[in-house]
This record gives C-alpha cells, structure tokens and sequence, in this order.
C-alpha cells in the first residue's frame, strides 16, 4: 500500500475580524506510516491546523506537502486530485442517516468517480461493492452492511465514516477527534482500529485528541499547539500522561 508523508512549513492562519492568529509559523513534517497526535486545549487551533494541511481552511501562508508535492501552489482540479489522498473521519460522523452502512461506504468512492453521483445507490459496480464490503469487514461490521445507518450506534457509525475514508483508498489519514462522542469502550475500539490499519497497511495516521492516554498509547509522536505555537513536538515514548495534563495548564 502507498502511503504519504506530510511537511508543514511556516504555516500561519489569522481569521478576519478576530483578535489574533490561531496559529502562526508553524512546522512539522510526518513520515510515511507513522501516527501522529495533536493535542491542545479547546480553542487552540487543531481542527484549523488539520483543516490548514490539505486547505480545506486556507492558510494565510506556509507550505503543505504530501510526499514532497505541494499542494500550496495547486487549485481546482489538481488541488482536488491531490487531496483524494486524504482520509477524513470527523468527530461527527457526516452518515447518510437513512442509507444502508454499505451504501454510505461506496460513497467513499466518489472521489474516483466521473459520472453522475448518484450512482452509488444502485449502479455501483460489483467489484466496487465487493470492496466496500471488505472495508466494512476491515472495521469489523461486514454483518451490518446493510443496516440503515440510523440503526446504528455511535461507536457502529465512526467505524462506518472510518470504512468510508477507507474505500477512497488514502495514503494519509486525517482524523478530527474521532473518539470525542463515543463511551470509552467505542473509542478503545476505534483507536485500535487506527492502530492496526496504521501498521497493516503502513498508513500515515494524523489524528487530534483531547485524551492523553490515546495520544499516548496510538502515536508515535506527539504534537502540541499552545499560545499559536507548535509548543510541543516530541516521540510519545518520551512523554507521560502528567507532562502532556501540564501542557493543558
Ligand atoms: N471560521 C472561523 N472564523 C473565525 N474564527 C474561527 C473560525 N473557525 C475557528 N475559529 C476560531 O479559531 C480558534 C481555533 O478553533 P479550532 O476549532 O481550530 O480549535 P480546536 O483546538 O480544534 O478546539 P476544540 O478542542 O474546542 O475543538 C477558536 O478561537 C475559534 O473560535
């Protein structure tokens, strides 16, 4: 499986009308296969990071590049093209709530697609199921594929979001506090599954938490935004449960 590195150069982001930046000259760069966690207080600016990386948010300035290529300089189709090679699970899972699991997968392909979008309901190829169905058996929910989604739990719908970033086949996976609506258990569960796809298909996992204990336990490396700075960039075998609390003093 391909996989991609990340490098962040001198990234900076300040929203018009407030007071001042979210963050500012910022870099780190991520190797391929490694998983990384941002971590900061509430308000620090990880999601407009995250976001910043592949311009879903546009940075004021700095350089972003996958496996050396930058996306800095690319727009519309080649900007698009470069960024179907990110995965995105988000907090909130973005289901369609009254579509089958399956469904809900295949929709993960449209990236790859060219004609109309409604296709994935009804006229999704059968090699294109079928790998739906192996991304649902990957995230251990083959026997739900074709369960609504609003039938499902929270823990059953993140797995689902995660085995619909999987269909898109990405190189490099984003994930913006995927365990923050889950109980415990479900989020053990889903950042074990971060952790095996991680080391089973060498994907670069690039995720924000707000629990030490699973930047701890999930990431090679930790990185920490404070005050609109990277203040922390370190590997999580150097890190303790009470040194990253202090970094939210
Ligand atoms: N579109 C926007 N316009 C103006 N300000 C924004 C916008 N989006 C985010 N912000 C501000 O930028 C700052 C960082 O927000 P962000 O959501 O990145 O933080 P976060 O670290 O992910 O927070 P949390 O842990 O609460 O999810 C906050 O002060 C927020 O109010």
């Amino acid at each position: 499986m391909l996989s991609d590195s990340l490098q962040v150069e001198g990234l900076s982001k300040h929203f018009k009308g407030t007071e001042k930046s979210v963050f500012r000259d910022v870099s780190f760069s991520i190797n391929e296969g490694q998983s990384v966690a941002l971590i900061g207080a509430n308000g620090a600016g990880k999601s407009t990071l995250l976001r910043c990386c592949v311009r879903l948010i546009e940075p004021d300035s700095g350089k972003v590049s996958l496996s050396g290529e930058d996306l800095s300089s690319k727009s519309g189709r080649a900007l698009k093209k470069a960024r179907n090679r990110v995965g995105f699970v988000f907090q909130k899972h973005c289901l369609v709530p009254r579509l089958s699991a399956l469904t809900n997968v295949l929709h993960g392909n449209l990236a790859h697609c060219s004609g109309p979008r409604n296709w994935a309901q009804s006229f999704a190829r059968q090699e294109d199921r079928q790998r739906a169905l192996d991304c649902l058996e990957q995230v251990g929910l083959a026997d739900f594929a074709y369960q609504r989604c609003d039938q499902l739990s929270g823990g059953q719908s993140q797995r689902v979001a995660i085995a619909r970033a999987l269909m898109q086949e990405p190189r490099i996976l984003f994930a913006d506090e995927p365990t923050a609506s889950l109980d415990p258990q479900s989020g053990e569960l889903v950042m074990d599954l971060f952790g095996r796809l991680s080391r089973s298909r060498n994907l670069t996992v690039f995720f924000v938490s707000h629990h030490v204990e699973h930047a701890l336990h999930y990431a090679d490396r930790i990185l920490g935004l404070r005050s609109s700075e990277l203040q922390l960039d370190s590997a999580s075998h150097s890190e303790s449960a009470a040194s990253l609390r202090e970094f939210y003093a």
